[in-house]
């Protein structure tokens, strides 16, 4: 397994297949990519996710813009899951074409899905995404709980969806499904909206700490994980001004042109490997795994702790230290008393 200068062990590739995207989402940040139509072949992804393999890496999560718009997806996600044993294949979709594909991915070897639902009302949901999916949103959503594909809900919590959030927790509830109540951050467009919407995650720590029986802390990312007494699970992915978040960072991306992305907040250490994936030649394999090896060793966190706060890895934001983080800490102080 690589680690980072930071000591940041490397277990996960996240993919962007796609910057396309079927709805509108007011914050959408497109893991920090530029839109176009650019897109890697299924063997290009499939090359660079076996030279990660065959660095440990496990965890292979599609993302985009929106992956179901791929009519190829079936066939990327069987390849991944053929490179080897022990692979992992998730997905993040906004779930609006899943009750027509669903069925094709599963058989494909789909282990997991995370499925935007950032209200259950219809006028916030239209508000939040741009689009009225939700109806054929949950139909795709019943289907996953047929099939017992386990399911994450994103929720994005900003001012304009905060009152959703109880509902989203009784729906999740009711048909046992996992949520990730994810802050909105300064990227793309949430860039644009961060001050007029951004409501940090302390602000809804009290609904959550009613609702639960206890709280742990994930590895990746420090993430907070209430155990609510219905029985399922709320991460907070709280990740502005948070050098707790970052210190548990574990991933790469392969970006939707075919570059490695360090970080999502980055895009100045950028590792190109479009030439090698044209590459014909038996020193593919051996290239892009160099360039991995690469993309590693530039990976540091992009908050880092600063006395009692944090700043950004250039000094460009300073931050005091939040709650959340400190509730990550003091959860690991705890376990090794
Ligand atoms: N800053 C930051 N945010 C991330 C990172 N990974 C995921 N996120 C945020 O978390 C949101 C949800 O990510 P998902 O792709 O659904 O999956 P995940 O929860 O990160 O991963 P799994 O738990 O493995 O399913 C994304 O939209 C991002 O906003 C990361 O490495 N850095
Ligand atoms: S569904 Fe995802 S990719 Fe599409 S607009 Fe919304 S946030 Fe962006
Ligand atoms: S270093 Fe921090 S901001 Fe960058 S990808 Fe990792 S968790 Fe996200």
């Amino acid at each position: 397994m690589l680690f980072d200068r930071y000591g940041r062990p490397l277990d996960n590739l996240r993919i962007t297949v796609t910057t396309a995207c079927n709805y509108n989402c007011v914050f959408c940040h497109r893991e920090g990519e530029e839109t176009n139509n650019t897109q890697l072949t299924p063997d290009q992804i499939t090359d660079v996710a076996t030279a990660a393999y065959s660095l440990d890496i496990r965890k292979f999560k599609i993302t985009g813009g929106e992956p179901l718009l791929r009519e190829d997806l079936p066939e990327i996600i069987h390849s991944l899951k053929s490179i080897g044993k022990g692979i992992e294949v998730s997905l993040t979709t906004n779930g609006y074409l899943l009750e027509d594909k669903l069925n094709r991915l599963v058989d494909k070897g789909l282990d997991r899905v995370n499925v935007s639902l950032h209200a259950v009302s219809p006028q916030t949901y239209v508000a939040v995404t741009q689009v009225k999916g939700q109806d054929k949103v949950l139909r795709g959503l019943s289907l996953a709980k047929d099939y017992s594909l386990p399911v994450k809900l994103n929720y994005v919590l900003t001012k304009a969806n905060v009152g959703e959030l109880e509902k989203v927790l009784d729906y999740a509830s009711k048909m046992g499904f996992n949520v990730n109540l994810i802050e909105l951050i300064p990227q793309g467009k949430g860039k644009e909206i961060f001050d007029k919407l951004y409501v940090p995650a302390e602000e809804v720590l009290p609904l959550l700490e009613s609702k639960s029986s206890r709280v742990e802390v994930r590895p990746l990312h420090s993430r907070p994980i209430f155990k609510l007494e219905t029985g399922i699970q709320v991460e907070v992915i709280a990740n502005y001004c948070n050098p707790f978040f970052c210190a548990g960072c574990t991933r790469i991306r392969l970006t939707h042109d075919g570059k490695l992305k360090t970080c999502l907040n980055r895009d100045d250490n950028l590792v190109d490997i479009r030439n090698t994936l044209m590459d014909r030649s038996h020193e593919k394999l051996y290239k892009l795994r160099e360039s991995i090896i690469k993309a590693n060793f530039l990976r540091e966190p992009f908050f880092k702790m600063n006395g009692y706060g944090a700043t950004t890895y250039d000094g460009k934001i300073t931050c005091p230290l939040r709650k959340i983080a400190q509730l990550s800490l003091s959860h690991e102080e705890k376990k090794k008393k």
